[in-house]
């Protein structure tokens, strides 16, 4: 990926159900669950690089002993960073406390850390900003033990202003804008009725105030409280929380456009953001682990009774496809595969913009994300050259000589490790000005490998803004004097706005977008941004779900090749020799690459929630007035 968009967390849940005293005899300590937990965050610190945190919860503690830790840090390696606090804590009670040390018991009771229940979080900030206050898990504290609510989420809300009004409505005062403390506090809330109904049937009951507390703790009905507190939830989310006594849960959008995935068997059960970290961590099947279902919640009681619940009723899946094309790692089996095909899909295109010459064709990639497509691409040219060899040796059969065939089978298809990602560029949303000056010098390129007769065809996984392209990369390129540089994207144009987690809530930004306008302009039809912006005023006050996106009809009077064109005349640095021209994948092919993941708002402007027509309606007239601001 060239482009600089990595707004996206990960989360990591853990539940330990057998005492520790299990997981110290069958895996030498009683540690198993910290150490795991590093491993499944580690291997999802793709998914966030803003911050890490991590709570526990130790079951059944005596009163007055501490139960729940948590640590966070937005140091610029912060898992790292968390886990040697963790680490360091440990060691020092350990090194203090000799006696500790073969007492699973007492490590229980006096060390951090050292619980039954896990939940970590690593963050890329969608909404405020990178400070410590922001990282997850979010902590609301009680003296009651089930009124204690640790909250992680990988989620983007559209409607987060209208959720903190209601709270506000509700007559609380929360003391936070953040979109986490709102979500956290809106189930709280129905956490906190759901207690205080509760403890009045134990009192009708006739139960003691001491006795009522381990039969709320039973009875405590997470369902309804998810249900109840998520009825206005428009957004995409994969929200994870912790009560202070022991029951959990995950919860995923009712169009399944965050990814959550778990695994449980006797001993554990575990909810990450990717299918394979669960595999590597656990070392299980690739079928073991199973997609938690849109609109469904896992629940895992204190008691360890673990249960799927449909909470929201599931809207049309269209989980989020950016997951498959970069997100997500791509060592998952079926991710591994779906970016080979989105590759192998977009080849004809390429075939027709160098003339079937593969001959004089390097093929390359920008790394690192990219790499797989790249695989596809290389064995669908391969297949090209195959079907050019069988032409050319039943052409000539009657006169062919060893040489002749040597000659014909010699042909190679050339490809090469052209860029070079130097260096590992952090970027945050609040310094977007300062991210161009950056991006120049983040590739380098192999000298030597092309010719000036050359097509030089590089494979990206997808083009944003294309800053990085016209800065940094076709720059590079053209140094190799090739004949032509053609970028191909496995995606489609990005042509609308996201807002269900991904860095992308501007449309001015988007280079789809810019050409669009370009040909408006030159087509003299630039009359039709005026009327958009009619259109989208005459919305402002509407209900979301009137709301229709008038943005496509920047679109409408184009082609996909025309679009394609404009981009490619734009993203041509000025100086360049080579002839440049950029080719996306379609959206049809997208759907056959990735069939699972039809989430595709971002290149159709089709959204699966009311929201996302707000937003797009908000963007588009945030870009008319010159508003530089977020669309939700
Ligand atoms: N990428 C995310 O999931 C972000 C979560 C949340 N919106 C935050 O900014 O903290």
């Amino acid at each position: 990926m060239s482009d600089a968009i990595k707004h996206e967390c990960g989360i990591a849940f853990l539940r330990l159900l057998k005492p520790l005293e299990y997981y110290k005899e069958k895996y030498g300590s009683s540690f198993y669950g910290v150490q795991k937990m590093y491993l499944l965050m580690e291997k999802q610190h793709n998914r966030g690089q803003d911050g890490a945190g991590l709570a526990s919860i130790k079951l059944d503690v005596n009163p007055g002993e501490r139960y729940i830790s948590r640590v966070r840090s937005n140091d610029s390696q912060p898992i790292k960073d968390i886990f040697s606090q963790i680490n360091e804590r440990i060691s020092t009670e350990l090194e203090e406390n000799p006696e500790y040390l073969n007492n699973v018991a007492l490590q229980k009771e006096k060390i951090p850390y050292i619980g039954e229940l896990f939940l970590g979080h690593v963050r890329y900030g969608t909404f405020g900003k990178n400070s410590i206050e922001s990282v997850h898990p979010f902590l609301r504290q009680n003296n009651w033990m089930h009124r204690n609510l640790i909250v992680a989420g990988n989620f983007n809300m559209t409607n987060v202003k209208e959720l903190f009004q209601d709270l506000v409505n509700l007559g609380q005062h929360p003391k936070e804008l953040a979109d986490t403390v709102t979500v956290m506090e809106k189930i709280g809330h129905f956490l906190d009725d759901e207690v205080t109904g509760l403890y009045q049937d134990c009192k009708n009951e006739g139960f003691s105030k001491k006795d009522a507390s381990s039969i709320i703790a039973e009875r405590l009905n997470i369902p309804r409280i998810l249900e109840r507190a998520s009825r206005n939830w428009d957004g995409g989310y994969a929200m994870a929380g912790l009560l202070g006594h022991g029951d959990s849960f995950v919860m995923r959008d009712p169009a399944g456009i965050r990814p959550a995935f778990y695994y449980k068997d006797d001993e554990i059960v575990v909810v990450a953001s990717e299918r394979p970290v669960i595999q590597t961590v656990f070392n299980v099947p690739f079928d073991a682990v199973q997609e938690l279902e849109p609109g469904n919640a896992i629940i895992v009681k204190k008691n360890g009774d673990v249960s799927i619940n449909e909470i929201r009723t599931p809207l049309e899946k269209k989980a989020c496809s950016f997951e498959r094309i970069y997100f997500s790692r791509g060592s998952d089996s079926e991710i591994y595969k779906e970016r080979k095909e989105l590759g192998k899909l977009v080849f004809p295109s390429v075939l027709k913009s160098i003339n079937n010459d593969t001959d004089n064709t390097v093929f390359s990639f920008i790394p690192n994300t990219a790499e797989t497509s790249f695989y596809g691409m290389v064995e669908a040219a391969n297949d090209f050259l195959n079907q050019r060899k069988i032409q050319s040796i039943l052409e000539s059969k009657d006169g062919l000589s060893e040489e002749k065939l040597q000659e014909i089978l010699s042909v190679k298809l050339r490809s090469e490790k052209v860029a070079i990602k130097d260096a590992k560029l952090r970027t945050f949303i609040t310094e977007d000005s300062s991210r161009d000056d950056l991006v120049a010098h983040v590739y380098d390129v192999t000298y030597g490998v092309v010719k000036p007769t050359d097509n030089l065809v590089i494979i990206d996984d997808s083009i944003v803004r294309g800053t990085t392209l016209k800065q940094s990369i076709i720059k590079m390129m053209d140094r190799l004097n090739p004949k032509k540089i053609v970028v191909v994207s496995s995606a489609p144009q990005i042509r609308f706005p996201d807002c269900y987690g991904i860095d992308m809530a501007k449309l001015e930004g988007l280079v789809a977008f810019k050409a669009a306008l370009e040909l408006l302009k030159e087509r003299d039809l630039y009359h039709i941004v005026d009327e958009v912006y009619l259109k989208s005023k005459a919305q402002e006050s509407f209900k979301d779900a009137d709301v229709v996106n008038y943005v496509n009809e920047i679109y409408a009077p184009f082609t996909d090749e025309e679009i394609s064109a404009k981009i490619s005349q734009m993203l041509k640095p000025e100086d360049t020799k080579a002839e440049v021209e950029i080719i996306y994948q379609n959206v049809e092919n997208l759907h056959k690459a990735c069939p699972k993941n039809l989430g595709d708002w971002y290149f159709t402007g089709d959204y699966p929630t009311a929201g996302g027509n707000r937003v797009v309606n908000r963007a588009f007239m945030n870009f008319y007035e010159g508003k530089n601001a977020r669309a939700y």
